[in-house]
């Protein structure tokens, strides 16, 4: 099978590392805009770099890794490729805020296209990835997209009409989370923790509340009411975060951005 991601940036990089450690290996051709960054990609993975045509001519699945707003001009310059390919190949679009309705019209073609909503976790095998596939893609189509993306993480179907949510906190999240992660450790950092400590206990600590979450399947609130001793130091903290307007800041970041994903639609 051949594989082929147009635009190596942050998640289609993220994406074909994943890709290459598919328990069923595939042929992973590279194409990016500035072609260092896909040069340095395919060395590291065991790839080829290639160019746009030569992907459209040629692979099974096309990951178009470009920014939404690029998408029409790519697939326009696409379309006389792809059309004279007829069937036999499936794009993957990762582009926030674009409908399968949308990416079809784009272009100008009924082919098989699966939209995916994943994160830059992908790239250690913890992301998430959110899809949709449009009527035409086969069972076969879909089952070995699965495969090729299973060392990616979770993989979860979602209808189309909620992907945008989705995206808005599985797909930007790990910003604010990061955001939280880089807070935590400046506020032990200025308690006298050496930074890479600091940097390191933070985010372990969120790695293990997450695993907390989704194995012990508790409310956040039990778990929150867990750590906090009355009358004790945790207790302290959690009422500096609700001063600071911390659980409002977090929605607003989440709708914030899901109205941002409306926005590219228009
Ligand atoms: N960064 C993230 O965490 C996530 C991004 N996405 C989606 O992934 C897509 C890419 O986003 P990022 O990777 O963040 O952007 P990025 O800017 O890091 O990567 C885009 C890459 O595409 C290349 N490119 C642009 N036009 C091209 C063309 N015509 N042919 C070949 N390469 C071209 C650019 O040189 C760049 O390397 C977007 O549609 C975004 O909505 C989706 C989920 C998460
Ligand atoms: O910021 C963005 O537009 C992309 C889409 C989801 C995550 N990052």
């Amino acid at each position: 099978m051949k594989v082929g991601f147009i635009g190596t940036g942050n998640m289609g990089g993220a994406l074909a590392h994943a890709a290459a450690q598919s328990p069923a290996p595939a042929e992973l051709l590279l194409s990016n805009r500035t072609p260092e960054k896909a040069q340095a990609l395919a060395q590291q993975l065991g790839a080829t770099v290639s160019d746009n045509e030569t992907i459209a001519q040629t692979c099974d699945y096309i990951f178009l890794g470009v920014k939404p707003q690029m998408m029409a001009d790519l697939l326009a310059r696409l379309q006389p490729i792809l059309s004279r390919r007829q069937e036999g190949f499936v794009l993957v679009s990762m582009a926030a805020g674009l409908t399968l309705q949308r990416l079809r019209e784009m272009a100008g073609l009924s082919c098989p296209i699966l939209r995916i909503m994943p994160n830059t976790a992908c790239a250690v095998g913890a992301g998430l990835t959110l899809y949709v596939p449009s009527p035409e893609v086969t069972e076969e189509q879909l089952s070995a997209f699965l495969t090729l993306m299973s060392a990616s993480g979770r993989l979860e179907p979602l209808e189309e009409h909620l992907i945008d949510a989705g995206s808005a906190v599985a797909g930007c999240g790990g910003a604010f989370v990061s955001l939280f992660l880089e807070a935590l450790a400046d506020g032990a950092v200025t308690c006298g923790l050496p930074r890479d400590k600091a940097r390191r206990y933070a985010a372990q600590m969120v790695l293990g509340t997450a695993q907390l979450a989704l194995q012990s399947d508790q409310h956040t609130a039990t778990m929150k009411d867990a750590v906090c001793s009355p009358g004790g130091t945790t207790i302290a903290g959690v009422r500096a975060l609700e001063r600071g307007g911390f659980r409002s800041a977090a929605m607003e970041a989440v709708i914030a951005a899901y109205e941002k994903t409306l926005a590219l639609k228009s």
